[in-house]
C-alpha cells in the first residue's frame, strides 16, 4: 500500500533528555497504527514533531512523498494530515460550533459558503447537526471532542493523527467515537492508553520505549480489559494492563 508518512531516526531532546532517540515509523494507506507507551514516553512529542510543531534535532520526515524540512513543507503536509489535539480546548476557538468546523476548510482557501456547507455536512454525518449554532466553549467535554473531530474531518485529510481521543468521554460519546472512527477510510495514528479501544480499532501497534518505536501486539480477550496484555517485540518483557 502507498506509503503516506515516514519518520526516520528522529531525535528530539527536552533539556538533557532525548525524548525521541532514533524513532522511526511508517504509515501506509489503510493502516490504523496504535501508538502506546507510558506517561511521558514521548507519544505527543512524536505526533507534534511529525506535523512540524516541534523541531527534530536529527532525522527525516517524509509526508505524501515529499521530505518535510521547512515550515512551508510542514504547512502543506498539515493540510492533508488532520491532528486531533489531546485537549479539545486547544483546538476549538471560534464562537460557534459551525464557525469552528468551517474554519479549517476556510483556511484551505474554500469560499465561506462552501466551507460552511462542508462543515454542516460533516456535523450531520457525525450526527452533531443539533450543535451547529451552539456556543463552542459551553459544550460538554465529550461534545467538544466530537466537534473538534468534525473540524478535522471537514478538511478532508488523508491521514488522521489522534492524541488520546477517548479522554473525557462518557459511555455514549465513547461509543459514538468508536463507531465514527471505525467507519472512516483514512489511515490513522492513534495515541491512547485505552487498550480495548486500540485493540478494537487498530491494525498494528507500535510501542515507544527509550525514545524508539518497537513493534508490539495485544494478547488476550478483547472484551475484557483485564486480559489485554501488551507484548513489545524485542523489549524482552511483558506489560500488564
Ligand atoms: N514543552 C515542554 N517542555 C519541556 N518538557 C516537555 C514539554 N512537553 C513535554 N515535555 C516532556 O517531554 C516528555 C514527553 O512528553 P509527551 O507529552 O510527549 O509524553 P506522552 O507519551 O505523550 O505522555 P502522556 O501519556 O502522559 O500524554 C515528558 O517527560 C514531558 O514532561
Amino acid at each position: 500500500m502507498t506509503l503516506l508518512l515516514s519518520l526516520q531516526d528522529i531525535v528530539v531532546s527536552r533539556g538533557e533528555r532525548r525524548v525521541l532517540d532514533g524513532a522511526s515509523l511508517e504509515l501506509r494507506a489503510g493502516e490504523r497504527l496504535a501508538l502506546v507507551g507510558p506517561n511521558g514516553a514521548g507519544k505527543t512529542t512524536l505526533l507534534r514533531t511529525l506535523i512540524g510543531l516541534e523541531a527534530a534535532a536529527a532525522g527525516e520526515i517524509v509526508a505524501f512523498g515529499r521530505p518535510c524540512r521547512s515550515e512551508k513543507d510542514f504547512r502543506a503536509m498539515r493540510a492533508r494530515a488532520g491532528y486531533l489535539f489531546q485537549d479539545a480546548d486547544d483546538q476549538l476557538f471560534c464562537p460557534t460550533v459551525i464557525d469552528d468546523v468551517a474554519f479549517g476548510p476556510l483556511n484551505l482557501g474554500l469560499s465561506p459558503d462552501i466551507a460552511r456547507a462542508r462543515a454542516a455536512a460533516v456535523l450531520d454525518q457525525l450526527e452533531l447537526g443539533a450543535l451547529a449554532s451552539r456556543v463552542t466553549h459551553r459544550l460538554s467535554g465529550g461534545e467538544k471532542r466530537l466537534v473538534a473531530l468534525a473540524g478535522v474531518l471537514a478538511m478532508e485529510p488523508d491521514v488522521l493523527l489522534l492524541d488520546e481521543p477517548t479522554n473525557a468521554l462518557d459511555e455514549t460519546h465513547y461509543r459514538r467515537l468508536v463507531e465514527i472512527l471505525s467507519g472512516l477510510p483514512q489511515a490513522m495514528i492513534i495515541v491512547s492508553h485505552d487498550r480495548w479501544f486500540l485493540h478494537r480499532l487498530s491494525s498494528r501497534v507500535a510501542a515507544l520505549k527509550d525514545g524508539r518505536l518497537l513493534p508490539a501486539v495485544f494478547h488476550g480477550h478483547p472484551h475484557t480489559h483485564d486480559h489485554l496484555h501488551l507484548h513489545i517485540e524485542g523489549a524482552g518483557d511483558h506489560h500488564r494492563h
